[in-house]
């Protein structure tokens, strides 16, 4: 029975390979399944060359180094990885219940005890990745996955890889980026903030806040702020309130992770492990 951590490299003898899960400019994400224990990851296979042709390889050594670090029921878990003559493979925690891209889209939009459940999922995983002094995780539903439980995992490691049931406006989205990064100014933890009333509308209504025809006209209403709420669904008001404190131009008037986990509709339509079964 193999120690853990183990002392041995791992290599990919060690795995059984699956059907493919993502793929993307960087590699593919395949399921697999380790040998000894038969434990059931998901292995995520960057080709060096494309790491090369664009100079990202501190940046992938970065990422890995702060994923192998963090150690939180909300952020997807990097058990190990390595790599051959052509490539880098990532030994990553496997999300049975796939991404809540899907569930969104195949029912339109969630219910506010699921909103509420998976926007305290975040704001939790987001207060430990800036303990750990990590900011801005991408956080896009693209890179949201849920567990064999549903619990919700960000899964990022800024290689953003295209799943096969990727939305295809989804690649190069403004959609869930703060003004301050949209308009390319000094950005700090408060992006998050930004981007979790951005997560919290579009659970509840289906779609993002500044959804516009092009990128143009939804850079614009982003840096406007141009925010407004449809009559359907119906939303309580407590959750528009929520929203609107998150979505605030000056990054300093934003609510705090620690306020949005006691506001009213967080405290009373979050579920208290996350799993909102
Ligand atoms: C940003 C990113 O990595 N996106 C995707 C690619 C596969 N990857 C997964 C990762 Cl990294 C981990 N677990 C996953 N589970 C699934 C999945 C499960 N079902 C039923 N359908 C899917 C798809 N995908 C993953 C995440």
């Amino acid at each position: 029975q193999q120690k853990y951590p183990r002392d041995k490299p791992w290599s990919l003898d060690d795995f059984e390979i699956g059907k493919p899960l993502g793929k993307g400019k960087f590699g593919r994400v395949y399921l697999a399944r380790e040998k000894k224990s038969q434990y059931i990851v998901a292995l995520k296979v960057i080709f060096k060359d494309q790491i090369e042709k664009y100079k990202l390889n501190n940046q992938l050594g970065r990422e890995m180094e702060i994923q192998s670090k963090l150690n939180h029921p909300n952020v997807l878990r990097l058990f190990g990885w390595f790599h051959d003559a052509h490539h880098i493979y990532l030994i990553l925690e496997y999300c049975h219940g796939g991404e809540l891209y899907k569930l969104l889209s195949k029912i339109g939009h969630l219910s506010e005890h699921q909103a509420a459940t998976y926007i305290a999922s975040l704001t939790k995983a987001l207060a430990y990745c800036h303990q750990k002094n990590v900011i801005h995780r991408d956080i896009k539903p693209e890179n949201l996955l849920l567990d064999f439980e549903g619990r919700l995992k960000i899964a990022d490691f800024g290689w953003s890889v295209q799943s096969t049931s990727k939305r295809k406006t989804m690649c190069g989205t403004l959609d869930y980026l703060a003004p301050e990064m949209v308009e390319n100014r000094a950005h700090d933890y408060a992006v998050d903030n930004w981007t979790l009333g951005v997560l919290c509308y579009e659970f509840l209504y289906g779609a993002p806040p500044f959804e516009a025809e092009n990128q143009i006209d939804t850079f614009k209403r982003i840096v406007a702020v141009d925010l407004s709420f449809p009559s359907t669904p119906p939303v309580s008001v407590e959750a528009k309130n929520l929203i609107r404190l998150l979505l605030v131009k000056d990054s300093s008037k934003r609510l705090s992770l620690q306020k949005i986990l006691e506001h009213p509709w967080i405290v009373q339509n979050a579920d208290p492990n996350g799993t909102c079964n």
